[in-house]
């Protein structure tokens, strides 16, 4: 081991030290181990088997080879430990905890959302496609590309996703999962009052149109557009109330009653989101309204940074 004593660090600070580096060093584990848990269709087979599940029932319900069993109870405790999985196990020796004495498994909401068959389960495509991106963070900050994306691809993100169909086709897909999802919420009665009385609205941009059409289902009284990129606009089918309109939002969004950013802003800087938002004020009708859905931040700094450059 490295004599420490040279950096006139303290012995709590040397702990601490000691304590992140190896963090750093393994913080990978929590994506793996998911990814891991993935492959082995643990969500899927506790959904199946309906209720909490035994070590022993789940391992046995897997293709997992026999001589592997030993290990599989690590993979489960590092899961439980990130809070994808909940072990509810009792100290008390009378109170059932299966038939192995292990305890029962069962999946949190985390887990539940992200299960093969459910939104974001190709998570095997994305993770080599954005950590190729995030590897070149590095030579990012040496080069003249205009982001590491452009460093690992030659290409812009939007222009390589119209272009490259494969990653194209799986991540609309997942973002038409992920509106699918959010939609069962916005469309419930807690927010049933923000889509009231509106008579059109444009969804800038829309994607697969899988808002646009949970909308008009909603509220067939209201008229939706859709905007996006021509390549994405071509694979939709519109219908009465639902048009589709192939453009760029930085250059004209059509006209409507309100307009709505649905997972937008987050990936603009703060003068293109300027510019998207002043776009959006021309093209608002009458007394209409933008309706903002991204991301959260957590960061009290960069929430008042995003709202003091947007009211402009
Ligand atoms: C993160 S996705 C969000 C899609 C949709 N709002 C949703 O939540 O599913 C961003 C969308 O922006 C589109 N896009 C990117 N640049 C654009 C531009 N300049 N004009 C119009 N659409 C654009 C992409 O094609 C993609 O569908």
């Amino acid at each position: 081991m490295a004599d420490h004593n040279d950096q006139n660090l303290t012995p709590s600070e040397l702990l601490l030290a000691e304590t992140q580096s190896w963090n750093q060093l393994y913080f990978f584990i929590e994506h793996v181990t998911l990814k891991c848990a993935l492959q082995l269709g643990i969500p899927n087979a506790i959904i199946k088997h309906g209720k909490p599940m035994t070590l022993s029932k789940l391992m046995s319900s897997l293709s997992i080879s026999p001589s592997k069993y030993p290990y599989f109870h690590r993979l489960t405790r590092i899961i439980v430990r990130y809070g994808l999985l909940i072990l509810q196990k009792h100290e008390d020796n009378n109170v059932d905890d299966g038939d192995d004495g292990k305890g029962y498994y069962s999946l949190a909401p985390a887990d539940r959302y992200i299960m093969k068959d459910g939104p974001w389960n190709s998570m095997e495509d994305q993770d080599s496609f954005f950590f190729k991106a995030w590897n070149c963070l590095g030579d990012w900050f040496r080069n003249e590309d205009p982001s590491a994306f452009y460093t690992a691809y030659g290409d812009l993100f939007w222009s390589k996703l119209s272009r490259d169909t494969s990653s194209g086709n799986w991540f609309h897909a997942n973002m038409a999962r992920d509106s699918q999802s959010f939609m069962n919420v916005l469309i419930g009665n807690e927010f049933k009052d923000v889509f009231k009385g509106l008579t059109t609205l444009v969804d800038v941009v829309g994607g697969t149109g899988t808002v646009a059409m949970a909308l008009t289902k909603k509220f067939p009284d209201m008229k939706c557009i859709v905007l996006d990129l021509p390549p994405v606009e071509a694979n939709m089918l519109g219908s009465e109330n639902l048009e589709l309109v192939a453009g760029d939002m930085f250059q004209k969004i059509p006209a409507a009653n309100a307009v709505l950013l649905k997972s937008i802003l987050h990936d603009w800087n703060d003068e293109e989101c300027v510019k998207i938002l002043k776009n959006c004020k021309d093209a608002i009708t009458g007394s209409g309204k933008v309706i903002i859905i991204d991301m959260v931040m957590e960061n009290p700094e960069l929430d008042d940074e995003f709202f003091k450059h947007n009211s402009s």
